[in-house]
């Protein structure tokens, strides 16, 4: 059977209204004026179903337009269980002899995620598209795929419980950081990152694309975020005792936490170099510039503007200081705790910057005042009510956690840095404040009852 795929028009005018229902498309609040495919490549082509991976630029309305991976199967009667990814159809005949198939979200076809594999095993070149492997590794094409269930900003699929494929769906010219970075970690043989098994890339207007990458699947493991929520909410039910009595207390992992977080760091500087200098002007221009942008999204920031502007200030004239690739995101559930030992996953960066900015060297300081911004969400996020804190004997327990992990966390760093984090306090202050305010726009944006946490944060770093 001849199957009728659509046009590149009537593609993009089917993209366009299903795009914004995607829980990875970024360009809701937008107003979407087009959709331009910039790249179709046919991935299968076989009697009734064929998938195509395509690459589009979505515009809108005053914004800058955005790029994005969409795997694209079709058949003409996908089973039921294909339905819900579905792209609506449009009325358009099929040309004679042809039939008009079903377009579909093709993450969701195992047919087509087991083909990535083989086309990975091979390291096979389709068109513009090229599937390579880290020398050594091995693919095993008859592991069975299932895509993850989490909600996510990419697309994971799990072969077998061996590999994880991560399909980036927002996509920015220049090789992706996770790639980059994970990259650099296998050459350094880093223990705290999950081994670099392949990636996929393409290119366009002469620059690379990262599509994919492949890791292995870390399995048996759970994530630093549900472990540290545990052990709080024990101590809560444990009304006598302290956290270090709790069975569940969470120090000693959060020790090795930054023991695991320090070799990365120390992996990342060895493999793309380090510099120490004095806190650059840039580095305090950026802060100032999200602060001003934060004011005037979340009125709760426009009343310590001033405040918290002197932090950053002072941080300006703090000691030389070192300055490497860094995570640039890293929070409790960027953690998984696997039976050995912690593994850090996701070294995209925080999703607001461009690649271009999250490729430029940072001070660790940022990764460590990540963590203990995640500190003080896993202490604090289970009292009713953020904003009264009516519940003192609780308040004071979750600062005590808090307070106690937090150290634990930058003793161990310490340990294998040789330097405590610490010590460098009015840098790390502005890093803490810089991450609070980021936290603030994200929690209006998106979980607006959570405010209040990033908001006590900035009023206690800026009383000081
Ligand atoms: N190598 C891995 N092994 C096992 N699970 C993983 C691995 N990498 C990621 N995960 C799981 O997938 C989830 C999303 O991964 P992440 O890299 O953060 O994707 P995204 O960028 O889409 O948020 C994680 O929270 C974790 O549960
Ligand atoms: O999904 P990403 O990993 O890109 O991160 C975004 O979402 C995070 C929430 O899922 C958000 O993290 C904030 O909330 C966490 C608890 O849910 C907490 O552990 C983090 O410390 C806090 O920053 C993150 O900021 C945002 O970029």
């Amino acid at each position: 059977m001849t199957l009728s795929l659509p046009t590149d028009s009537d593609l993009c005018a089917q993209l366009a209204l299903w795009l914004p229902e995607q829980r990875w498309f970024s360009g809701k609040s937008l107003t979407l004026s087009a959709v331009r495919l910039r790249l179709r490549e046919p991935l299968i082509d076989t009697d009734g179903f064929a998938a195509e991976q395509v690459v589009v630029d979505v515009e809108f309305a005053g914004g800058p337009a955005q790029r994005y991976q969409i795997p694209l199967a079709y058949r003409v009667h996908p089973p039921e269980a294909l339905l819900p990814f579905a792209l609506p159809e449009l009325d358009v005949d099929p040309v004679p002899g042809t039939e008009r198939p079903v377009v579909y979200d093709a993450t969701a076809d195992q047919e087509v995620n087991d083909h990535y594999l083989t086309a990975l095993a091979e390291q096979q070149t389709l068109g513009s598209i090229t599937f390579r492997t880290v020398a050594g590794s091995a693919i095993d094409t008859a592991l069975r795929s299932r895509p993850i269930g989490a909600e996510q900003s990419n697309t994971s699929i799990v072969y077998g419980e061996q590999l994880l494929l991560k399909l980036f769906r927002r996509l920015e010219p220049g090789i992706n950081p996770d790639l980059e970075l994970h990259r650099a970690l296998a050459d350094s043989g880093c223990e705290h990152v999950a081994p670099l098994i392949g990636w996929i890339e393409s290119e366009l207007d002469g620059e690379p694309l990262t599509l994919a990458m492949v890791q292995e699947f870390v399995a048996n493991a759970a994530d630093g975020w549900s472990l540290a929520v545990n052990s709080v909410r024990d101590l809560f039910v444990e009304a006598d005792l302290h956290a270090a009595e709790v069975g569940t207390d969470f120090a000693g992992e959060a020790q090795r936490l930054g023991e695991a977080v320090a070799h990365v760091h120390a992996d990342l500087a060895r493999q793309l170099g380090s510099t120490h200098a004095a806190v650059s002007a840039d580095t305090i221009a950026g802060m100032t510039r999200r602060l001003d942008a934060a004011a005037a999204i979340v009125p709760e920031i426009a009343d310590r503007r001033v405040a918290a502007q002197a932090v950053f200030d002072k941080a300006a004239t703090a000691a030389p200081t070192t300055v490497q690739r860094i995570h640039g995101d890293l929070h409790l559930g960027q953690a998984l705790r696997a039976p050995s030992r912690w593994i850090v996953i996701d070294f995209e960066g925080e999703p607001v910057k461009t690649i271009a900015e999250r490729r430029l060297p940072d001070s660790p300081l940022r990764d460590i005042a990540g963590m203990l911004r995640s500190f003080d969400y896993a202490g604090h996020h289970s009292l009713t009510d953020f904003s009264t804190m009516q519940d003192s004997q609780r308040e004071f327990r979750a600062k005590e956690w808090t307070t106690r992990n937090g150290s634990a966390f930058c003793d161990g760093y310490a340990s294998v840095a040789g330097t405590d984090p610490r010590a460098e306090s009015d840098l790390l202050e502005a890093y803490l404040l810089d991450k609070a305010i980021y936290e603030a726009v994200y929690e209006v944006r998106h979980r607006p009852n959570w405010l209040p946490l990033p908001v006590k944060a900035i009023t206690r770093i800026i009383a000081g």
